[in-house]
C-alpha cells in the first residue's frame, strides 16, 4: 500500500518511519515542511516531499505523484501553553492544515486517515483511568483543535466514506532503543528531554510547573507512553482499517501515571546525577492529572506496550541525548 506519513520527519513520525520501514510491506512517502522535524531522522531510503499541509497547490503535487491510499497525519503545532498565548496560529496549522489535506484526500480519493489525536481532549477528566469513549471536553486551545478534527473526521465518514482512526496519545517519550533517533525540539518544552538537559549539561536545574495541585505530591501526573509503542498502535490501526473498513478512536498510554518529581527522581537513578529542581507557578492550560486506559486499543487493535518501566523509557531517552549532545 502507498502511505503517506504527514509530519514523519518529527519526533513521533520519524519513530512510525523507522518501524514502518523495518516491516517493509508498504511503500512510504514523508511529507514535511520542517518546521520542527528533522530530514536525518529518516531513513535515506524513503522518498522525502517537502511541503506544507496549508499549501493546497503543493499538496496537489505530492498527492498527483503518489496517490496514496493511506495517510497518517502527525503534523501539527503541539504545545499545549504556547496555544494558549497564540490560540489562532494553532487553529491555522491544526484545524485548516487538515481540513486541506482532507480535501485533497478526497479529490485523490485515498481511503484511510489516521490521525494523531491527543489526551488534551479530555481537559478535566471525570475519572482515572480515561477510557476512549469518556467525555471530551478540553481546557486548551490545542486540544480544542484537536477535538475539532475528531468532529470533522466524523463527517467525512458520513459523506464521502472516509475512514479514520484517532489515536489520542498521552505523553510521548523515550527513543528508538538504538538511540540514533530521539526527540529534538528547539525550544523544548517536554518535561523528559528538558530533565535530561540538566545531566547533559546544558542547563543547571529544571522548573517544576506548581506543587498544588490536587495529587499525592502536588506536582502533575501524566502518563508516560513509549514513541515506539505508539508506533505500533498506528500500524495496528491502519491494519485494523484494511480489516474492518470501521472508524474508530483509541487513548493510547501506558497504565501508570507518574508526577513531574517522580519524572525527575526517575532521571536522577537513570543517569546518576542530582538534576536540582525549583519550583515555579503553574503553566497555563495544565489538567492535574491524565491518565489512560488504553484496554480499547489493547482488546480492538490487539496493541501490547513493550515499555512498562519508567526508568527504562527514560534510559532510551538519555541514550539518545548522550549519542546526539547537540541534537540531529
Ligand atoms: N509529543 C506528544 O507527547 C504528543 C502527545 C499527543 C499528541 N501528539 C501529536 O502527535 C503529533 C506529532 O507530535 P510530535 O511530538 O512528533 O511533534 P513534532 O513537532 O516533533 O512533529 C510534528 C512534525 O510535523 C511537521 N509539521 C508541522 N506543521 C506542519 C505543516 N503545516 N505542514 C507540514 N508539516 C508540518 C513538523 O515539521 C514536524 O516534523 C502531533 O500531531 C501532536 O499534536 C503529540
Ligand atoms: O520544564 C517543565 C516542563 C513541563 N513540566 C510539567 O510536566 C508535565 C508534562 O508537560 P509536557 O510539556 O512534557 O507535556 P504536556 O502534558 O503539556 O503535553 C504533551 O502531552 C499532551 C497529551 O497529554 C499533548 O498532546 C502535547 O502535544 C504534548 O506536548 C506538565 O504538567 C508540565 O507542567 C514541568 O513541570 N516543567
Amino acid at each position: 500500500m502507498k502511505i503517506l506519513i504527514a509530519g514523519g520527519a518529527g519526533y513521533i513520525g520519524s519513530h512510525l518511519v523507522r518501524e514502518l520501514h523495518k516491516l517493509g510491506k508498504h511503500e512510504i512517502i514523508v511529507l514535511d515542511n520542517l518546521s520542527t522535524g528533522h530530514t536525518a531522522a529518516i531513513p535515506q531510503a524513503v522518498t522525502f516531499e517537502q511541503g506544507d499541509i496549508r499549501d493546497k497547490q503543493r499538496l496537489d503535487e505530492v498527492f498527483a505523484k503518489h496517490k496514496p491510499v493511506a495517510v497518517y497525519h502527525l503534523s501539527a503545532s503541539i504545545e499545549v501553553a504556547q496555544s494558549c498565548v497564540d490560540p489562532l496560529s494553532y487553529y491555522e496549522n491544526n484545524v485548516s492544515g487538515t481540513v486541506t489535506l482532507l480535501q485533497i484526500m478526497q479529490k485523490y480519493g485515498s481511503k484511510y486517515f489516521i490521525f494523531s489525536s491527543t489526551a488534551a481532549l479530555f481537559g478535566m477528566p471525570d475519572r482515572i483511568p480515561i477510557e476512549a469513549d469518556d467525555t471530551t471536553k478540553p481546557v486548551n486551545p490545542y486540544g480544542e483543535t484537536k477535538l475539532a478534527v475528531e468532529k470533522i473526521l466524523h463527517w467525512c465518514d458520513q459523506a464521502f466514506g472516509l475512514k479514520y482512526v484517532c489515536l489520542r496519545y498521552f505523553n510521548a517519550c523515550g527513543a528508538d532503543e538504538a538511540g540514533d533517533i530521539g526527540e529534538d525540539h528547539t525550544p523544548e518544552s517536554h518535561l523528559i528531554p528538558l530533565v535530561l538537559q540538566v545531566p547533559a549539561g546544558k542547563r543547571e536545574k529544571v522548573f517544576i510547573f506548581g506543587d498544588d495541585y490536587d495529587t499525592e505530591d502536588g506536582t502533575c501526573v501524566r502518563d508516560y507512553v513509549h514513541v515506539t509503542d505508539l508506533a505500533s498502535a498506528h500500524i495496528q490501526a491502519l491494519d485494523y482499517l484494511g480489516e474492518t473498513n470501521e472508524s474508530n478512536r483509541f487513548n493510547l498510554g501506558s497504565g501508570h501515571g507518574y508526577s513531574v518529581k517522580q519524572i525527575i527522581d526517575a532521571a536522577r537513578r537513570v543517569t546518576g546525577h542530582p538534576i536540582p529542581a525549583e519550583i515555579k507557578p503553574r503553566r497555563a492550560g495544565d489538567p492535574a492529572t491524565l491518565v489512560a486506559s488504553s484496554t480499547k486499543a489493547e482488546k480492538v487493535l490487539g496493541w501490547k506496550r513493550k515499555y512498562d518501566s519508567i526508568d527504562k523509557i527514560v534510559a532510551t531517552a538519555w541514550k539518545f541525548h548522550q549519542l546526539h549532545p547537540k541534537g540531529f
